[in-house]
């Protein structure tokens, strides 16, 4: 285990940021700290980085107890949301700057720097300035200059957040490729769960100060661990006491067996490829459905038609929190709009 971070605790006055936090982080692998705004994520890493010190707890990386050391002694390279690039110095010299303050021989320098270059896909903006860069470009050169060093450990704090969806998308991709080629461990900070869905190999979800669960992208998927993060991993309905996702429940215009709720369609929209269809059960219950368009137009369905529901065998389910039926309706528009 590269990163083992053993019952960390944070406090900003009475605030408790992180609570009695464990994880341990693969060597190599590239792990996504995910969660909702003011988790703790940020406070985490920060943490591993020597940015932040824990009020409690140890953090070790490859073996050594870091929890005392400085930033600078532990070997890491970070990047930031906003990445903070030298505005006077070009491209290359930014990449160079770390390499040049551990007095490495220029010859050394100059040829590590040629190869980031092109392994961030930088090459012919080598001599520009930070600022006749996009926005993806300043960060794949902020990449750059965090791996210049050889760190052991490669920290990113929501390092695509301020790109558009498009840019993100297309960093995204290149990092997983970039991080295939490097095999550095890797743990980045995202609250957005089709990113770290994507990407990670491992992921954290953190919420509250609290790790909900730690696995791969399926097993959170497929096995979420409560529904904190089966809501959080995607769109959510209820369907009697189970939480469950939209595209995980069969719809059909004749019942197939005893267990099948009966509802009522109360309204359809086609969002992209897929139908959503709401309905009504016979007991007041507020269900979504998607199927593909294929599906909707076999089943010929319309407003106000009576459908029989049920979960497809094998789907993950968590068993809903309790409602009151007042409540219901509000928990079942906030699953709505995630949509
Ligand atoms: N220096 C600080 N002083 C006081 N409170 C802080 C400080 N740093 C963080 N916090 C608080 O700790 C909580 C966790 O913050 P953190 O930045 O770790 O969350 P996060 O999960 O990374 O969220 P975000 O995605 O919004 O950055 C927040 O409520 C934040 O306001």
């Amino acid at each position: 285990m590269s990163i083992e971070i053993a019952g960390v605790g944070k406090r900003f006055g009475d605030f408790v940021a992180l609570d009695n936090v464990s994880v341990s982080i693969p060597s190599g692998r590239l792990t996504a700290l995910l969660g909702p705004s003011g988790g703790g994520k940020s406070t985490l890493l920060r943490i591993i980085a020597g940015l932040e010190r824990a009020d409690t707890g140890r953090v070790e990386i490859e073996g050594v107890d870091a929890t005392d050391l400085p930033p600078q002694k532990r070997n890491v390279g970070f990047v930031f949301q906003h990445y903070a690039a030298f505005k006077h110095m070009s491209v290359r010299r930014n990449v160079a700057f770390g390499l040049q303050i551990r007095k490495r021989p220029k010859a050394e320098i100059a040829a590590r720097v040629d190869e980031l270059l092109h392994l961030v896909h930088l090459e012919q903006f080598a001599d520009r300035l930070p600022a006749q860069l996009s926005g993806g470009q300043r960060q794949r050169m902020a990449l750059a200059r965090a791996l210049a060093v050889k760190p052991t450990v490669l920290l990113l704090d929501e390092p695509f957040g301020a790109l558009d969806a498009k840019v993100r998308k297309e960093l995204r991709d290149w990092l997983r490729r970039l991080h295939d080629e490097v095999e550095v461990t890797t743990v980045f900070v995202t609250h957005d769960q089709e990113e770290a869905l994507e990407v990670a190999d491992e992921i954290v979800v953190i919420n509250d100060g609290r790790i909900e669960q730690i696995g791969s992208p399926d097993d959170l998927y497929d096995r979420p661990a409560n529904d904190f993060v089966m809501r959080f991993l995607g769109p959510v309905t209820q369907l009697g006491d189970h939480l469950v996702r939209p595209h995980d429940l069969q719809i059909s215009t004749t019942p197939t067996g005893p267990d099948d709720v009966t509802g009522t369609v109360t309204r359809i929209t086609r969002i992209g490829f897929e139908i959503r269809i709401d309905v009504t059960t016979t007991t007041g219950q507020p269900v979504i459905v998607t199927v593909t368009r294929n599906e909707f137009l076999a089943l010929g369905l319309d407003t106000g038609a009576t459908v029989h529901l049920r979960i497809a065998p094998g789907s993950p389910t968590t068993a809903a929190a309790p409602a009151a039926p007042a409540t219901a309706g509000a928990d079942h528009d906030l699953a709505a709009s995630s949509i």
